[in-house]
């Protein structure tokens, strides 16, 4: 079994314990559903360098990154670094994170937040929304194109954007609904977790104008942003090599100060 389809199985079990212990009527209570979200993509338009820093304890990849940085000091430290966007880990059992994780990184920055999770139920939407996330994930590989077109337009009646996230051209062929705002390339193989940029560079073409397009995982220099940018990418989704630092903030102001 690939470690999609094995965290897309702990996940049905763990949003059913969820919804039990807190229904969406308690959600939709919460004094965050009222609040207008940021735009993501229209933040990843106006920005020239376009790095959505990510908060990352731990990865099915590589194991522990870092576990003792404080969520707030990570979101300050991006947002001084002049990163256009947080990305917030929510899952616990393969990434060590949490929603308390996205609902202190809302309270410490101004910066867009993606909720970076594995979505399969609408209920992680709305939690999404009443924890302060401005914009919410959906992986092309662990939905169907109902699910993508029902949890899009669900996420855009909150007024959450949408990164549908792709590994091939079968992942882009359910991608191409106006509810999605952002399509985004995986450059890891999820199977071997092996990183290719070409990935990003060979899907680019493919990617409809109209979409904001952006690259993600195994970015780790500056040359590899510079190298996809005549792609067309306007975002950087990167992690781990902020996150393996000891100050991820400062790794991230070197990093966008080279841009
Ligand atoms: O990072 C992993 O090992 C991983 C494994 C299985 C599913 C998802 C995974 N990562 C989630 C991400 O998309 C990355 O955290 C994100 O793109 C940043 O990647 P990186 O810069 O390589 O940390």
């Amino acid at each position: 079994m690939n470690i999609l389809l094995r965290i897309v199985a702990d996940k049905r079990q763990e949003v059913n314990l969820r919804k039990s212990v807190v229904p969406s009527s308690q959600l939709e209570r919460a004094e965050l559903v009222n609040r207008t979200p940021f735009s993501l993509a229209n933040r990843l338009r106006e920005s020239t360098t376009g790095i959505i820093a990510e908060h990352k304890r731990r990865s099915p990849s590589k194991n522990v990154i870092n576990h003792s940085f404080a969520v707030c000091e990570v979101a300050k430290g991006y947002e001084n670094a002049g990163a256009s966007a947080l990305s917030v880990l929510t899952d616990a059992k393969y990434f060590g994170g949490s929603l308390d994780d996205l609902i202190v990184a809302r309270a410490s920055c101004s910066l867009p937040i993606l909720r970076k999770e594995f979505i399969i139920d609408t209920y992680q939407i709305l939690e999404a929304k009443a924890y302060g996330a401005d914009a919410i994930l959906l992986i092309a590989a662990i939905l169907t194109p109902e699910e993508i077109l029902q949890f899009s337009t669900f996420a855009k009646q909150l007024g959450l954007d949408v990164l549908l996230e792709i590994h091939n051209t079968d992942d882009l062929k359910k991608s191409l609904l106006p509810s999605i705002d952002i399509i985004g390339v995986n450059n890891r193989d999820l199977k071997t977790f092996t990183v290719s940029l070409e990935t990003s560079k060979t899907l680019s073409s493919l990617i409809p104008e109209e979409f904001v397009k952006i690259s993600e995982s195994g970015i780790s220099s500056v040359a590899a942003v510079k190298s996809l940018q005549p792609y067309g990418f306007k975002g950087f989704l990167i992690g781990e090599h902020f996150m393996k630092t000891d100050n991820a903030g400062q790794s991230a102001k070197a990093f966008i100060n080279q841009l």
